[in-house]
C-alpha cells in the first residue's frame, strides 16, 4: 500500500488507518528524523504523538534481526519489504504485525526517505470484532462486506443484504464473483486473488447477472482478506450507456450537429462545446478549431439576415427554431443548411445548452433555385421573364409599403425578324443576348429589365423613394440611353450588324391602373414609335387608345374577311408611249359587307401586323399568275404583264421566293410576265439579304420594279446593286409635277437615274394629259393613272380592253 504522507492529517485516511488497524511511519534519511502516525502509536499502545528513537526499536529481538537487513537493503538499494513480525507494545504485550517498507526518492532518483506501514494481525475472534466495528464505522448507510482470501463473504451489513437481495445467512460463504456474469467471473477471481496477495486495493464495476444491476465494488485488503463497499450504480451506468450510444450515433449521423452552451447572445455569443464528425466533414473545420467559439464564424456575406434574426428571436424566447440558412465552409465555399435549433434544459428547468441539427440541403436549394430560375427567368438572356415582370408590376402597383410611381417601357428591336429569318436563329439569339446586356447597363440596379419573348423587352422603372425622380424625366433619360446603346453596331459571328429599336413608355403613379392596362399602353406607345419611323421613343397618350381600338377591330374584321373570301382584285392598266396597254397592276380590294369597298391603304398595314399579309399576298400572286395564264391564250393579250405589290413582310418571309416559283410553275406562265413591285422601304435595312433574294427572283426571270421610288431611305447608293428592271415614279410627285418645282425635279432625277442605270421608268397617278406630256418630255414613256383608266374588276377591265384598239406588238 503506497503511503505518500508520513503523518496523515486527512480525516478519512485516519479513519481508514484506524479501521484497518494500520499505522504508518516515515524515516527521513537526511535529517535522521522518524515520524509515526497516531494509529501506529495506538498499535503500540502508546499515546498520540509518541515516536521512538529508531525505526525497529519496538520489535522483539527476533523480529528486529529479521527486519534490520530488509530495512538496510531498502535504504541502500531501494528494495521494498513486506514481512510479518512481532512488536513489543508499551504495555509489555506482544502483538503480531505485518511490516511494510518502501523507499522514497527525490526527483533525481536519490533515496531520501523510507516509509512504511504496520498492520496489526489480530487473532480471528478479535479480528471479526474489529471488522464489525469497521463496518459500522465505515458503512454509514453504504453497503459493506468483508471477503476472505477465497473470495467468500465473511460479513455483510444490512445495506449489503438489501442491495444483494438476500440475507446474510444465504450469502455468507458464497463467493463475491459468483453473482457476476460468467464471462467476467474468471477475470474477477484472478484480479481478486492478485489484489489479496499483493495487499492491493481492488475496484471494479460489473453487472450482477442475477439481479441485473450494476455494482461498484471498492475493496481494500485487510488481514482477513478484503473489506469492500458496494454501491448500486445501475442508473448511472444506464445514463452513461445512453450517453455513449447517443454520442456514437450523433457522431455517425450524416446531419451536422453543433452543441453550444446557453450563453448570452450578445458578442461573442454562445460557445460551441461539441460538433460531430459530419460537421467536421462538411465544413472542413476540426472539432478543436471550433470548440469554444461562437457559431457566428460560420456565417458570411450571403447568410440571410432574416433567417439569422429568426433564430435569434426564437433563442431569446427559449423556443426551438427551424430555418434554411447559407453557411460557409473553411475554404469559403457556401452551403445551404436546413437548421433545427432546440433548447436543452436540466432537471431544474434551467437552460443549459442549444443543440443545432443541420442537414446540408445545398443540392436541394440549387435545384430549387434552378427551377425558380427556369420559372422566372428567360433561359436565353437570363433576364426576368413575363411571369416575374408581372409579379413585380403587381407588387409595384399594389404594395402599400412601396411608392407607386414609375414608368413601364416596351422595347422592340426594329426589323429583328429579318435578321432572324435570313441570318439564322443563332445569330438572332446572339443579338438578343447582346441587347439584354446593353439594356441592363442602361438602368439602375433596382429596375427590372425583362424579356417577354422574341425581340420584346420591357423595363420597369420604379421610384423607390430614396431619391424621388420625376418618372417622365427619368424614363426619357433611360429611353435615350437605350436608343443610343442599342444603336451601336453589334459584332455577330462573321457579321457586323446595325440595329435600332422602338420604345413605348407609359407612366404610373397617379391614377389607378391595372397591370394589363399598363402593359397595353406601353405596347401601344411602342407601336406608335414604330409608325413614327422607328428608332424613337413614344410616350403613351389616351388618343392612341382610340386608334388602337379601331385597329384591333379592323384586325378582327380582316381575319373574318380572309375566312369568308371577301377579297377581290382590280386591275389598272399600264400604258406605253403610244397609249397602248403594256400591262396591268393588280390591286387588292376588300368587299366589306357593311363598309362596302375598302381600299388597301386602310387595311394593308393591319394585314402586315397580323401576318395575314402572308396568305393574302400568296393569294394575290396566284390570282395574278392565273390571269397571265388566261391571257397567254389570247393573241391580243399575251404580251400583257401583271404587276403585283409585295409588302415588306411578305418579301422577308423565308419562303417568299419559293412561293413565287411555285406560283409560276403551277400556272405555267412565262416568268417575265409577272412583275413584282417592291417598295423602297425594303432597302431600309438588311440590304444584303434583300439583294440576294432579288437576285434569286431575277434569276427565275421575274420582272422587278421598285415602287414609290424617291420617297426616302436615301438608297441611291444601293440602287446600282439591285437587279431591277423598272423604277416607278410615285404618284405623290406626279400629282404636283406641273406646279411644284421640287416634285418636277425629283421626277426628272428619277427618270435620268433610270436611264443611266438602263432601267425602264413608269409614272403612276397620271391624271392629266399635261402631266403625261411633261413626263414624256423628260423621257418617261410608260404610265398608269386615271388619265387612262381606273383600277377595274377583271370583267370590267376585259370590257374596257375590248373597246380599246389593242394592237399587240409584233
Ligand atoms: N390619286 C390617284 N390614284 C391613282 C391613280 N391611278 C391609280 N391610283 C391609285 O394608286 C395606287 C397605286 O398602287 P400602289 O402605288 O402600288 O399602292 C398600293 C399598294 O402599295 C397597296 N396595295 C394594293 N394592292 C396590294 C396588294 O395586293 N398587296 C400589297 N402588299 N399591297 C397592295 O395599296 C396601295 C394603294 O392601292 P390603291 O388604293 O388601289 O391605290 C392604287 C391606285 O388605285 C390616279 O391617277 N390618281
Amino acid at each position: 500500500m503506497p503511503i505518500s504522507h508520513p503523518a496523515p492529517q486527512d480525516g478519512v485516511l485516519r479513519m481508514l488507518e484506524h479501521a484497518a488497524s494500520i499505522g504508518v511511519w516515515r524515516l527521513d534519511l537526511d535529517r535522521g528524523a522518524l515520524e509515526w502516525s497516531e494509529q501506529l502509536a495506538a498499535i503500540h499502545r502508546a499515546p498520540p504523538g509518541y515516536r521512538p528513537d529508531e525505526p525497529l526499536a519496538h520489535y522483539t529481538p527476533e523480529s528486529r534481526a529479521k527486519l534490520a537487513p530488509l530495512l538496510q537493503a531498502c535504504i541502500a538499494e531501494g528494495a521494498p519489504f513486506d514481512d510479518e513480525a512481532q512488536v513489543l507494545q508499551l504495555d509489555g504485550r506482544r502483538s503480531w504485525v505485518r511490516a511494510l517498507g518502501q523507499p522514497v526518492r527525490d526527483e533525481a532518483g536519490r533515496i531520501v526517505a523510507v516509509q512504511g506501514a504496520v498492520q496489526e494481525i489480530a487473532p480471528r475472534g478479535a479480528r471479526a470484532a474489529t471488522l464489525l466495528r469497521m463496518g459500522a464505522a465505515l458503512s454509514s448507510g453504504e453497503a459493506f462486506v468483508t471477503i476472505d482470501a477465497n473470495g467468500q463473504y465473511t460479513f455483510l451489513n444490512e445495506q449489503a443484504e438489501r442491495l444483494l437481495g438476500s440475507d446474510a445467512q444465504q450469502l455468507l460463504g458464497r463467493r463475491l464473483w459468483n453473482s457476476f456474469q460468467k464471462t467476467v467471473r474468471l477475470r474477477l477471481e484472478e484480479q481478486f486473488r492478485t489484489a489479496c496477495a499483493r495487499g492491493a486495493r481492488l475496484e471494479f464495476e460489473e453487472l450482477d447477472a442475477r439481479l441485473a444491476h450494476w455494482f461498484e465494488v471498492r475493496a481494500f485488503p485487510f488481514a482477513g482478506g478484503m473489506a469492500a463497499h458496494l454501491r448500486d450504480v445501475t442508473s448511472r451506468r444506464k445514463a452513461q450507456e445512453q450517453l455513449r450510444l447517443l454520442e456514437g450515433s450523433i457522431s455517425r449521423l450524416n446531419d451536422i450537429v453543433i452543441i453550444t452552451e446557453a450563453g448570452p447572445f450578445s458578442e461573442p455569443g454562445p460557445r460551441i462545446v461539441f460538433v460531430n464528425e459530419a460537421f467536421e466533414r462538411r465544413t472542413g473545420y476540426s472539432r478543436d478549431e471550433v470548440v469554444g467559439r461562437s457559431p457566428r464564424f460560420l456565417q458570411g456575406p450571403n447568410s440571410q439576415r432574416r433567417a439569422l434574426d429568426q433564430i435569434r428571436a426564437a433563442l431569446e424566447e427559449w423556443r426551438p427554431a427551424r430555418v434554411d440558412l447559407i453557411n460557409y465552409k473553411k475554404n469559403g465555399e457556401p452551403y445551404w443548411v436546413d437548421l433545427d435549433v432546440s433548447p436543452v434544459w436540466d432537471k431544474q428547468r434551467k437552460l443549459t445548452h442549444w443543440v443545432a441539427v443541420g442537414r446540408d440541403v445545398t443540392e436541394r436549394k440549387l435545384a430549387e433555385e434552378k427551377i425558380q430560375h427556369l420559372a422566372f427567368y428567360d433561359a436565353l438572356t437570363k433576364l426576368p421573364n413575363r411571369q416575374l415582370l408581372m409579379d413585380r408590376l403587381h407588387a409595384a402597383l399594389s404594395d402599400p409599403a412601396r411608392p407607386r410611381e414609375g414608368a413601364l417601357m416596351f422595347i422592340d428591336l426594329d426589323n429583328f425578324k429579318v435578321l432572324n429569318d435570313t441570318l439564322g436563329h443563332q445569330k438572332g439569339d446572339t443579338l438578343l443576348q447582346l441587347v439584354a446586356e446593353r439594356l441592363r447597363s442602361c438602368v439602375s440596379k433596382g429596375d427590372t429589365v425583362a424579356r417577354l419573348g422574341g425581340d420584346e423587352f420591357v423595363i420597369l422603372l420604379e421610384n423607390r423613394g430614396d431619391k424621388p425622380l420625376d418618372p417622365a424625366k427619368g424614363a426619357r433619360a433611360v429611353a435615350e440611353r437605350i436608343l443610343a446603346a442599342l444603336g451601336e453596331p453589334y459584332v455577330l459571328p462573321g457579321y457586323l450588324h446595325h440595329s435600332t429599336c422602338s420604345i413605348g413608355v407609359t407612366l404610373f403613379g397617379h391614377t389607378d391602373r391595372t397591370v394589363s392596362e399598363l402593359l397595353k399602353q406601353a405596347d401601344l406607345a411602342m407601336y406608335q414609335a414604330k409608325n413614327a419611323g422607328r428608332n424613337t421613343v413614344c410616350f403613351f397618350d389616351p388618343e392612341m387608345q382610340a386608334v388602337v381600338s379601331a385597329n384591333a377591330a379592323l384586325a378582327s374584321d380582316l381575319r373574318q374577311a380572309w375566312r369568308e373570301t371577301q377579297f377581290q382584285i382590280d386591275y389598272q392598266p399600264q400604258v406605253g408611249h403610244d397609249g397602248q396597254m403594256i400591262g396591268v397592276e393588280a390591286l387588292l380590294r376588300w368587299k366589306h359587307p357593311q363598309r362596302g369597298m375598302v381600299r388597301p391603304d386602310h387595311f394593308i398595314a393591319a394585314a402586315e401586323e397580323t401576318s395575314l399579309i402572308i396568305p393574302i399576298g400568296r393569294w394575290v400572286l396566284d390570282q395574278a399568275c392565273a390571269q397571265i395564264a388566261a391571257w397567254a391564250h389570247r393573241q391580243e393579250r399575251r404580251h400583257l404583264t401583271v404587276a403585283v405589290n409585295v409588302s415588306v413582310r411578305q418579301f422577308r418571309h423565308p419562303e417568299f421566293v419559293d412561293e413565287v416559283m411555285s406560283a409560276i410553275e403551277q400556272s405555267g406562265i412565262q416568268p417575265h410576265k409577272l412583275k413584282l413591285e417592291l417598295t423602297e422601304s425594303l432597302l431600309a435595312d438588311g440590304i444584303d439579304v434583300t439583294i440576294a433574294k432579288m437576285g434569286r427572283l431575277k434569276a427565275m426571270g421575274v420582272t422587278l420594279s421598285l415602287d414609290d421610288f424617291g420617297i426616302g431611305y436615301s438608297s441611291l447608293s444601293y440602287l446600282k446593286r439591285l437587279p431591277l428592271d423598272q423604277l416607278k415614279i410615285d404618284r405623290e410627285f406626279v400629282k404636283d409635277i406641273l406646279t411644284d418645282a421640287n416634285d418636277a425635279a425629283i421626277a426628272k432625277a428619277v427618270i435620268n437615274l433610270a436611264h443611266s442605270l438602263d432601267l425602264d421608268v413608269l409614272a403612276e397617278g397620271v391624271e392629266t394629259e399635261a402631266q403625261r406630256e411633261f413626263l414624256a418630255r423628260q423621257g418617261c414613256h410608260s404610265y398608269q393613272g386615271y388619265l387612262f383608266c381606273k383600277p377595274l374588276p377583271i370583267d370590267e377591265l376585259e370590257a374596257f380592253m375590248e373597246r380599246l384598239p389593242v394592237e399587240a406588238p409584233a
